[in-house]
């Protein structure tokens, strides 16, 4: 999974008019972190921080992607899955399912840089509750902390629009309607805003601010006198 998964954040580093992502699973379970097989065969620290360091990596370009992307999950998002959840810009959640960080079960921490994600998102008093008390995340307690933006509707309820990814896509459409160029710039302005020291943020955001100012949204904008209403 963790090669298969990097694979294909490349691809996405070269899809150059992307706007929006989302991510699944697969049958009933997002992702329960880790294949257990695999990692007992590296269970020294050395290849451990290896491991970490590869899905560090990954997973940051993931979130860096000029891309707006979406954690749809459905069923369980455990351990090195829960962290996966965090790397991407938003997470909405199917209203059985269940994100747990569950490391401390395995007398481990975060290892894919979830720790660190987890406390910019819910806040270092939440991330201490989820992580020490490895609790279950369900979309309740999700949206009372911010894990969670939104619920998917299960299919037999009458308010579900369709089936979770068709749910998913309607709630992503908002964020990622217009042209590429301007939400990727969307996101860049975002990135560095969330990464950067304020006055290094403010230089990347002046230079996006160039990629866009007089571009052809831009002038197609001005000469339609766009009324906001
Ligand atoms: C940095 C964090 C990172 C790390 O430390 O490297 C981690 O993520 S540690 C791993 C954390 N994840 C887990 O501990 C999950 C363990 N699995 C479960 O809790 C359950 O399997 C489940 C995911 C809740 C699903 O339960 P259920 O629906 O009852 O199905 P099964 O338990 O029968 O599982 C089906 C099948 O899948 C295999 N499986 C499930 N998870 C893993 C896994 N993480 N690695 C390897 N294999 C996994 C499970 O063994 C079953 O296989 P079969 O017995 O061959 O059918």
């Amino acid at each position: 999974m963790m090669v298969d998964l990097e694979e294909r954040v490349s691809e996405l580093e070269n899809w150059t008019d992307g706007k929006g992502l989302i991510l699944c699973g697969a049958a009933e379970t997002f992702c329960s972190g880790s294949d257990l097989n695999a990692v007992r065969a590296i269970s020294n620290p050395q290849d451990g921080m290896k491991m970490s360091m590869f899905m560090q990596n990954t997973l940051t370009r993931l979130l860096r992607l000029p891309l707006i992307s979406v954690a749809l999950v459905e069923g369980r998002a455990l351990g090195g899955g829960a962290e996966l959840t965090t790397a991407c810009d938003f997470r909405l959640m199917a209203s059985d399912s269940v994100i747990q960080f569950v490391h401390k079960h395995m007398g481990l921490v975060p290892g894919w840089g979830g720790g660190a994600r987890l406390v910019r998102i819910v806040g270092s008093q939440n991330a201490l509750k989820l992580l020490g008390g490895a609790l279950k995340v369900d979309p309740k307690l999700g949206l009372q902390i911010g894990l969670a933006d939104g619920v998917v509707e299960d299919a037999q309820t009458v308010e579900a629009p369709g089936s979770h990814l068709e749910q998913a896509e309607k709630w992503l459409g908002t964020y990622i309607k217009g042209p590429a160029p301007v939400i990727q710039a969307v996101k860049k302005v975002v990135l560095s805003g969330r990464e950067l020291p304020l006055s290094e943020a403010l230089k990347t955001e002046m230079g996006v601010f160039g990629t866009v100012w007089g571009g052809p949204a831009n002038l197609q904008a001005l000469a339609s006198k766009s009324k906001h209403k």
